[in-house]
């Protein structure tokens, strides 16, 4: 029986700049059309790290060149951005792979705004990278030229990171429940939603944040009353003593194992940690709800109950 799936894409489904995403969608749009195909209904959402650094650093740096024409741009727009270029890619790639199996099934991106707490603590604790990696010499630069935040990120290099509040609700969720109900295929919440908190009377004001795709993902399935949240990534399962001569590979996760493995710190934060946080809190939040993390060419597999990792009651 056909299962309604929310998917969370990853860095892995959109690639890191303009020819990779427009590729790697192609791939994704395979995947994804497989579910539709075999009767699932599809609500997608996805990261957009590497694309919203990108769009903000082109718009500082028109502001740097022509300070007499523009004015900064906020976090906020930049988001809304990457999530209409990023959503122009996926629709176009998933209406093409829907035409070519001679499926009528109309696509649709919804501009989404997520509400944050303007209190929350990680507007004063910046930890979601964003951009391209860099060298250490070019973080020193941006750090001491623009008051970036820098980390190193893994062993990869550094990157610029920005406040990662949790989101509360979703803005536009009577209009995402709506076209799902009439059998759109919707992209939402992309690169985790535009954050906004509510100011005066019915006002809504961006904030300067990135929200966690894994953790909106989460609110979105349980606004939507998925059965299935899937976390597509660049692993087809989840790891404990992930990278050591130890490692072990899971297949399946309880809330209860997941909190233990979480206390011994078996996922790194940042990457796998908000995955497994997500994938609980989804599978806990009502009675049959389950929760996948697996790679993305995996997914018609997973559903199967083929691989992946499943978190569930
Ligand atoms: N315990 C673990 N098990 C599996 N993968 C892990 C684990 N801890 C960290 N990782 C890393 O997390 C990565 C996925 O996170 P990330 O690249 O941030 O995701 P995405 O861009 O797909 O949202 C994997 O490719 C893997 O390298
Ligand atoms: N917004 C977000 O979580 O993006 P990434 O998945 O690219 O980090």
């Amino acid at each position: 029986m056909g299962k309604r799936i929310v998917i969370a894409l990853g860095g892995n489904a959109l690639g890191s700049n303009l020819p990779e995403q427009m590729i790697a969608v192609k791939q994704t749009a395979k995947a994804i059309v497989d579910l539709i195909e075999e009767g699932h209904e599809v609500i997608i959402a996805h990261g957009n790290g590497p694309q919203v650094g990108m769009i903000q650093k082109a718009m500082a740096e028109l502001t740097r060149s022509e300070p007499e024409k523009y004015i900064p741009c906020p976090l906020s727009v930049c988001v809304a951005m990457s999530q209409g270029y990023i959503g122009y890619d996926l629709q176009n790639a998933l209406r093409e792979e829907l035409l070519d199996r001679g499926i009528q099934k109309g696509v649709a991106t919804v501009l989404t705004q997520v509400e944050v707490d303007p209190n929350d603590e990680a507007f004063q604790n910046p930890t979601k990278p964003i951009g391209a990696f860099m060298t250490k010499e070019e973080a020193d630069k941006m750090v001491a030229e623009r008051g970036y935040n820098v980390i190193e990120d893994a062993g990869r290099g550094y990157r610029r990171v920005v406040a990662s509040p949790r989101p509360q609700s979703i803005i536009e969720i009577q209009s995402i429940r709506d076209m799902v109900e009439a059998g759109l295929v919707v992209v939402a919440c992309g690169g985790g939603g535009i954050p906004v908190y509510k100011t005066e009377g019915h006002h809504l004001k961006g904030a300067a944040a990135v929200i966690d795709k894994d953790f909106a993902s989460c609110v979105l399935a349980q606004q939507v009353e998925a059965d299935t949240l899937i976390i597509l990534t660049a692993v087809e399962k989840v790891a404990i003593n992930f990278g050591k001569p130890d490692e072990k590979w899971l297949d399946s996760l309880t809330p209860d194992e997941a909190r233990k493995y979480i206390g011994e710190g078996h996922f790194a934060p940042g990457s796998m940690l908000p995955k497994v946080e997500a994938a609980v809190e989804f599978a806990e939040s009502a009675p049959g709800r389950s929760a996948l993390i697996t790679l993305l060419e995996k997914a018609k597999d997973g559903v199967a109950g083929k691989t992946g990792t499943a978190i569930h009651q």
